[in-house]
């Protein structure tokens, strides 16, 4: 059985429709992404799963409960880390986790939390004075503290250096590690490729797919392109006569052959017999954001730094 189960979830605001009709359901264990531009509509939609914003209309099962009507048991399934959590500038960390555990029956035991998250030097530290990363991290402990079965972590590493960002990638898959179920917004696609299970990419309020991240590429383009520069003279021919190739082209000293599937293993094979190494390799498949290009005419691309 689906752990969340969403259905025709529609959400306005005023005149502006932030959720059109979107439908999709997350299994036990999986990390869940959703991804779309900023303005998508991807925060509005969690907010409704998680019980802090009434849809208009639609469907929404979590854990078999209804969000409009089983908020009270559901704050105990699910953890919510929302975007730029706020908390008290003078509040320390300890006082933080305190807190929060004393809104759960039976809260999981924090300085163990915390430990795994790398954050015990910081127990006396005030939140105002924490880094980026560190603030980020406590909202995951914050997040995590009533020992969910669902948690919602919504732009955990907007903000962050690629170093952080790494981190806190470890961090979600040890979350899902431990038996929780992880649904991730994001507009980094990097973070829902190594991420994600399954994602839906949401643009204008709708759900535009919804497939696995290699299953969304594939869709749009199943051809891999492959660069190298061959350390002895090549005949082109004998990368052109196999089966898996459908291009063999040159670009001054560097051949550049395209193909489906299996072609990379079909050149390197002919390169190896040949005794011809292919320096400088690179293979170039398509990408999330071709994708979103290829689906909705426009790039899923924000001006934040997205290198890692
Ligand atoms: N409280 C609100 N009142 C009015 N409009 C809102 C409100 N919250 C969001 N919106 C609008 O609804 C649309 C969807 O917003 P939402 O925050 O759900 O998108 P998002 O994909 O999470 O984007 P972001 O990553 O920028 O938060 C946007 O056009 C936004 O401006």
């Amino acid at each position: 059985m689906p752990v969340i189960e969403v259905s025709n979830l529609n959400k306005r605001y005023g005149e502006r429709v932030a959720v059109d009709d979107v439908s999709f359901t997350v299994e036990e264990g999986e990390i869940f992404g959703i991804l779309g531009p900023n303005g998508a509509g991807k925060t509005t939609t969690v907010e409704c799963i998680a019980g802090l914003r009434t849809p208009d209309s639609g469907g929404i099962r979590v854990l078999g409960l209804d969000p409009r009507t089983d908020g009270a048991k559901l704050r105990r399934l699910v953890g919510v880390q929302l975007q730029e959590s706020q908390l008290p500038e003078k509040l320390s960390v300890a006082e933080a986790l305190d807190l929060y555990a004393s809104f759960y029956p039976d809260p999981a035991d924090w300085r163990q939390l915390i430990a795994d998250l790398g954050l015990t030097a910081q127990l006396k530290t005030r939140f105002g004075k924490l880094s980026g990363g560190q603030k980020q991290r406590l909202s995951i402990a914050l997040a995590l503290i009533g020992r969910p079965r669902v948690a919602i972590l919504d732009e955990l590493t907007t903000g962050l250096d690629p170093q952080a960002r790494r981190d806190t990638w470890q961090l979600v898959e040890a979350i899902r590690d431990k038996g929780v179920t992880v649904v991730l917004v994001t507009h980094f696609m990097e973070e829902a490729e190594r991420l994600c299970d399954r994602l839906a990419l949401i643009d204008a309020g709708r759900v535009v797919a919804l497939d696995t991240p290699a299953g969304l590429t594939a869709k749009v383009a199943d051809e891999q392109r492959i660069w190298f520069r061959p350390s002895a003279p090549l005949d082109d021919r004998l990368l052109g006569d196999l089966p898996e190739v459908t291009s063999v082209t040159r670009s001054g000293p560097r051949v550049l052959v395209t193909g489906r599937e299996d072609v990379l293993l079909a050149v390197v094979t002919v390169l190896a017999r040949e005794q011809i190494r292919p320096l400088d390799l690179r293979v170039e498949q398509a990408t999330l954001d071709d994708a979103f290009v290829a689906l909705t005419g426009r790039s899923i691309d924000t001006d934040e730094e997205t290198t890692v």
